[in-house]
């Protein structure tokens, strides 16, 4: 089912309060964007397809199951880095096909950088990691690319998106999957999200720009 998905949970209200916090240090930032990662990925992978197997417990044989297609985790570079390692954790098997974007400073349009996607074989489906989506036009460019690959079922995975952004992915990519733990009411002139929680990778990264 496509659409947008804002989890609701207590932890993540919980979580977001202390990301959101402009005195909280990097440690403990990259710490709760694992936490909160997990939490989305949970909801977004509840429809992943498995197949049956049988497995031998040390008393019996019993009915089991794997995981029955190909997961591809996509962070968006910098900021999606600090949530590959939690889904990493829930998926092991998935592969991680890295995509580098930046939003320039002065237009806000994403710039891409780096991309290795190789021709053919592309992964069932793409969980699509970035801790924010503003403009949207960054994981907008990365949806684009992950189509021209030919991977079939998208979803992305952001811990803020403004109602903006939102609004405008879900009209150009109605078939997309979005799981969010909120979606802030604005963007600032300078296309950042408010409240929101500042700039992700620079706190994550703990790369003050001045
Ligand atoms: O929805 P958008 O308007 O495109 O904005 C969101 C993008 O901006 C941030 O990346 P940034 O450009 O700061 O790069 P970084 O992760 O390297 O810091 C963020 O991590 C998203 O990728
Ligand atoms: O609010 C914003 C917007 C873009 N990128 C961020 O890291 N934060
Ligand atoms: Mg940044």
């Amino acid at each position: 089912m496509a659409g947008v998905y804002e989890v609701q949970h207590p932890l993540i209200d919980c979580h977001l309060s202390r990301l959101r916090e402009a005195t909280t240090r990097p440690e403990e930032f990259r710490s709760l964007v694992r936490r909160v990662a997990t939490l989305l990925a949970y909801e977004a992978t509840k429809d992943l397809a498995v197949e049956a197997t049988r497995v031998t417990t040390p008393l019996t044989e019993t009915a089991g199951c794997k995981l029955a297609e190909r997961i591809g985790l996509v962070p968006i570079l910098r900021a999606g880095l600090g949530m590959v390692e939690p889904v990493l954790d829930l998926i092991p098997s998935a592969e991680v096909w890295h995509l580098g974007l930046y939003r320039d400073e002065a237009t806000a349009e994403p710039v891409e950088y780096y991309s290795k996607l190789p021709p053919g074989r592309p992964v069932d489906t793409a969980l699509v990691v970035d801790p924010m989506l503003a403009t949207g036009g960054s994981v907008m460019a990365a949806v684009e690319t992950l189509y021209a690959w030919g991977v079939q079922r998208i979803k992305v995975l952001s811990v803020l998106a403004a109602q903006q952004g939102i609004d405008d992915f879900a009209a150009r990519f109605p078939d997309v999957q979005i799981f969010v733990c909120r979606i802030d009411p604005e963007l600032n002139a300078n296309k950042f999200i408010v409240p929101g929680l500042g700039d992700a990778g620079d706190r994550i990264f703990n790369t003050p720009q001045r």
